[in-house]
């Protein structure tokens, strides 16, 4: 027990902890032994070629797909054993699909609202479809909506709750500059309230300025973990081959 004036600083574990995470799809091994550590204010770019792993690490963090192998913990919930408590604590963007084409950005908040049973979640929400230029367009069916406009409601829908941990897989993906000014403030937000963020990318530069630090992936395993400052260009080259 701390005593007063007992000064020391209470040290947070970390967020996200994934030792020796194997995935397997049939025969395809999509991760064989990554490990994986996030603290509580950071923020860590996943980086890496087509068919990395990726987005399979991510859909594991996130509670979508169970771990083949491997201890991984968010926010103390274990991913093999508790999906469900995974999914509440995580806002989560995945890479391709997750919204309802009949159904409009009002609606999709509206539903997620009420599966997490959020009271007063209006002005946040509206706040960031307009943050994200998609004010106009609250009540149109996102059926028709462009790639670049699906990819802003994703990070709108991770970050409504306020989640302490934010999953964005390729979220600058097709999107604006605009789009990537209001995703890259969502980053900073969320690491200002203490959330953990991982966001996977293949653009350097954007991992760079939203990331403190970057894991890079090869071949579904980990190559490298450093500070995003030290993933020159030449350095990110070099670890793709
Ligand atoms: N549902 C699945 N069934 C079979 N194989 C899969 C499945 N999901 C992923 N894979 C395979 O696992 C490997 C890793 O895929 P993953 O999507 O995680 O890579 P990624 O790094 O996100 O790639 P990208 O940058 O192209 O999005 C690939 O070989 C892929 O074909």
């Amino acid at each position: 027990m701390r005593e007063p004036g007992d000064n020391r600083q209470v040290t947070q574990p970390p967020a996200v902890v994934v030792r020796d995470l194997h995935v397997r799809f049939g025969d395809v091994e999509a991760v064989s032994g990554v490990d994986l550590s996030a603290d509580h204010g950071q923020s860590t770019a996943l980086l890496g070629r087509n068919g990395a792993g990726k987005s399979t690490t991510m859909k594991v963090l996130a509670g979508v797909v169970p771990p083949t192998a491997g201890d991984v913990r968010v926010a103390g919930h274990d991913a093999a054993t508790d999906a469900l408590g995974v999914k509440r604590v995580v806002g989560y963007c995945p890479d391709v699909g997750g919204l309802v084409p009949r159904a409009t950005p009002w609606e999709h908040l509206q539903l997620s609202a009420r599966l997490r049973r959020m009271d007063d979640w209006e002005g946040r929400g509206r706040d960031l479809l307009e943050r994200f230029e998609l004010g106009d367009v609250a009540h149109r069916v996102v059926g028709g909506f462009s790639h670049g406009m699906s990819r802003r409601l994703s990070v709108v829908l991770a970050a409504l709750h306020e989640p302490s941990v934010l999953l964005l897989d390729e979220p600058f993906d097709g999107v604006d500059p605009l789009g990537v000014e209001a995703t890259l403030e969502v980053v900073a937000d969320a690491r200002a309230r203490g959330a953990c963020v991982l966001l996977s990318t293949h653009l350097r530069d954007l991992a760079l300025e939203a990331c403190g630090s970057a894991i890079v992936l090869r071949g579904g395993n980990r190559v490298a973990a450093m500070q995003a400052a030290e993933l020159t260009g030449e350095a990110y080259r070099a670890l793709l081959d």
